[in-house]
């Protein structure tokens, strides 16, 4: 009798492409800005007017005409005191100068400044030094930083403060960001217990619910909904349903060969339409995607700890990267700093931390996937390609850091 056909499992580069394909944004939503940060900008963003808006003093000192210097003139009368914010009252006369705050907007008749530090004034007098003087020194012109409408900040821009605070000194209070999925997660199993629950024995606390939850916190993600699923077909169908509409699930356990990992069977009894189950890599070979009946998407993956965070930053990140119009996840490429080997034929993914000495990554070690500790201390995956049985030291290996670990 012939041996049934198993499928061959899919890459994850092949995974990686089939939820680009499937990635959509979730529409556009206008946020006041103070609720912007980890946000994505829908829109171009250009300047309100010329940056610096006016001639700006760069140094507390004293603002003259070239002209005078040239003519040979070192001691001026100082004519008016301006400070930042202030309206000049009087063009210079021959021979004057102001006595200027930086920051403070910078006279038509003046066009340099000397610093305080070199100058002495007595008097009503003062006395400037310096070897040369040129127009507009210790001034940023106006315009010189950026022309007004110039674009500064393109569309599908991920804000953080510095985004923030250029969109601020643009008076721009009010932005249109990508809004952000509806997004049940689940977790499942019976030996998996509330973390303030006592624990047998045989038990293990929730920590997949809080990884996950920190994960998607990274977007600022909030599910609407989140349970815990013992492992009854019963249980799971009927808490399925009530997502079957959302943009998103997110679940954790019960999705490999076990008699009780009915996941991926209900999620098909659901109508979901299976886009993959299982993929060459380890950890997180049990992962499986699905399109939902409502059109969205569920993401299904392995309980172990550290396979669910692999999944989760190779799958899920790859969804939200390109739902939300951004580039690539990035991938860096580093030396490795310690030989690495591998037994098997999948694609090994390994938790790695960016060295601050000699440049390049070093890998953590763990004691395989359901170590709790996996993530501790690291700042993204190593990768490990399937063909490769050693990762000698010091070659160049691919490395994917987690969402905001470098920042
Ligand atoms: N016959 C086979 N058995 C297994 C295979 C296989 O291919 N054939 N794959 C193994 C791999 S690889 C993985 S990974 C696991 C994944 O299994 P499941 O996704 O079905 O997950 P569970 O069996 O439910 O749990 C695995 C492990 O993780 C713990 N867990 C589950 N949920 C949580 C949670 N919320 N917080 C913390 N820890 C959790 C659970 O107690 C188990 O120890 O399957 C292998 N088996
Ligand atoms: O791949 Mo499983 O994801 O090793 O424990």
């Amino acid at each position: 009798m012939a041996v049934p056909f198993k499928n061959p499992m899919i890459t994850y580069q092949k995974a990686q492409d089939i939820i680009r394909a499937l990635a959509k944004s979730f529409g556009h939503e206008e946020v006041a800005l103070d609720d912007a940060l980890g946000r994505v900008l829908t829109e171009a963003v250009g300047a309100d007017r010329d940056y610096p808006p006016f001639n700006r003093a760069a140094m507390d000192g004293y603002a003259f005409h070239s002209r005078d210097w040239e003519k040979g003139l070192r001691d001026f009368i100082v004519q008016e005191v301006i400070y930042a914010g202030q309206s000049f009252t009087d063009n210079l006369k021959p021979g004057a100068c102001y006595k200027i705050m930086t920051g403070a907007a910078v006279p038509p008749s003046a066009n340099a400044i000397i610093r305080r530090e070199d100058a002495q004034e007595e008097q009503g007098r003062v006395r400037l030094i310096a070897d040369a003087v040129k127009p507009y020194m210790n001034i940023a012109r106006k315009g010189e930083d950026i022309r007004k409408s110039e674009v500064i900040i393109p569309a599908q821009t991920l804000c953080n403060a510095s985004v923030t605070s250029s969109l601020a000194a643009v008076g721009k209070h009010k932005l249109l960001v990508e809004k952000l999925p509806k997004l049940a997660l689940f977790t499942t199993g019976d030996e998996v217990m509330p973390i303030d629950a006592p624990v047998s024995e045989i038990q293990i606390r929730n920590s997949n619910q809080h990884l996950l939850k920190g994960l998607l916190n990274k977007w600022h993600i909030k599910p609407s909904l989140c349970k815990h699923i013992p492992d009854t077909k019963n249980d799971l169908t009927e808490t399925l349903r009530q997502a079957m509409n959302l943009d998103m699930i997110v679940m954790c356990g019960g999705v490999s060969a076990g008699d009780a990992d009915y996941v991926p069977q209900v999620l098909e009894e659901l109508g979901v339409e299976k886009l993959f189950h299982k993929v060459a890599i380890k950890p997180g070979k049990p992962v499986f995607c699905g399109k939902l009946p409502g059109g969205g998407i569920v993401f299904a993956l392995p309980g172990n700890p550290f396979s669910c965070l692999v999944a989760f930053t190779l799958f899920i990140e790859t969804y939200f990267y390109y739902c939300f119009g951004l580039q690539n996840q990035p991938v860096y490429h580093f030396p490795i700093l310690k030989t690495r080997g591998k037994k098997h034929k999948l694609t090994e993914f390994f938790a790695a931390r960016i060295n601050q000495g000699t440049p390049g990554v070093t890998p953590i070690s763990v004691n395989g996937s359901g170590d709790i500790r996996a993530g501790l201390a690291a700042h993204g995956l190593g990768v490990h390609p399937h063909d490769q049985e050693e990762l000698e030291q010091n070659t160049n290996i691919q490395f994917i850091p987690f969402m905001n670990s470098l920042i």
